[in-house]
């Protein structure tokens, strides 16, 4: 594991630990459940989403709402996630993906649930999933889909994950950043495999991850090509590489209007 991202998974481990004397893991099940039950809270298919736009010839493209990151420090200054979250949508975006992450990332759970509350389409839990507490947390606060990091887990406890989250009705977003990361993402179920373009260990960010891992990633799954996508050219590179999917933050947070960078990008 990189230096970073232990970092930030022992100071997830105390998060948990702090947010479980908050609230039970069964209590935050019953949430997650009572959510299920309801018509606004229950889950919007987010893989579903992104299929049914690139059938119809579109990119599928997962758009991020992010203030900082460790790499980059603050983003975007005025932010306001129910703002941005409609902006996106009324652009395009086939889904949202929003940071929950506090201490690394400036996020919170109330962002998440400001953003899906502004819009109707699907909403990703961008968070270091480690635990099952996190995925009843993030059904109970509406999240559609969560992430699952490969780097940060063992495959028995990613397997374990994912099977929480596919019984709470949520879909799944595995990433990997090289091809043994890729081997333990292709035990799961989920068809969604994203490959993050930036090494965790040294922020340097290459599209060429995305390319050399095309030839070992089967035909059912659905390639997303995560981080660093800034221009023009770099959508077209993926395109005719037929990655169809993809995560974008900085660009847009950058952008005194997201959606309208969302579309100058793909349009
Ligand atoms: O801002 P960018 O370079 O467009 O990247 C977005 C997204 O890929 C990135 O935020 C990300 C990818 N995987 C993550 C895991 C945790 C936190 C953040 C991420």
């Amino acid at each position: 594991m990189s230096d970073i991202l232990e970092k930030i998974i022992a100071t997830k481990k105390i998060e948990i630990a702090h947010n479980l004397k908050q609230l039970s893991l069964a209590n935050q099940r019953e949430k997650a459940q009572t959510n299920n039950q309801d018509a606004i809270l229950k889950p919007r298919g987010f893989i579903r989403a992104i299929e049914q736009k690139i059938a119809s010839g579109k990119a599928g493209v997962i758009t991020e709402i992010k203030k900082a990151s460790p790499s980059k420090g603050i983003l975007r200054e005025i932010f306001i996630p129910s703002e941005i979250a409609q902006s996106y949508e009324k652009h395009g975006a086939a889904c949202l993906s929003v940071l929950t992450d506090v201490d690394y990332f400036q996020g919170c759970n109330a962002y998440l649930e400001e953003a899906r509350a502004a819009c109707n389409i699907p909403v990703l839990r961008k968070d270091f999933i480690v635990d099952p507490y996190q995925i009843y947390e993030a059904r109970a606060i509406g999240a559609d889909a969560i992430l699952l990091i490969v780097a940060c887990l063992e495959l028995n406890q990613m397997k374990e994950l994912e099977a929480c989250a596919h019984e709470l009705g949520l879909d799944v977003l595995v990433e990997v950043h090289n091809g043994d990361e890729l081997d333990q993402a292709l035990e799961l179920k989920t068809p969604l495999l994203g490959i993050n373009n930036r090494n965790l260990k040294t922020f340097e960010v290459t599209l060429q991850t995305t390319l050399s891992l095309l030839s070992s990633a089967p035909r059912n799954k659905i390639l997303v090509t995560e981080s660093g996508i800034l221009s023009r050219a770099d959508v077209e590179l993926m395109r005719n590489n037929h990655v169809n999917a993809f995560l974008v933050g900085e660009a847009f947070m950058r952008s005194a209007d997201p959606g309208a960078s969302l579309s100058e990008l793909f349009s």
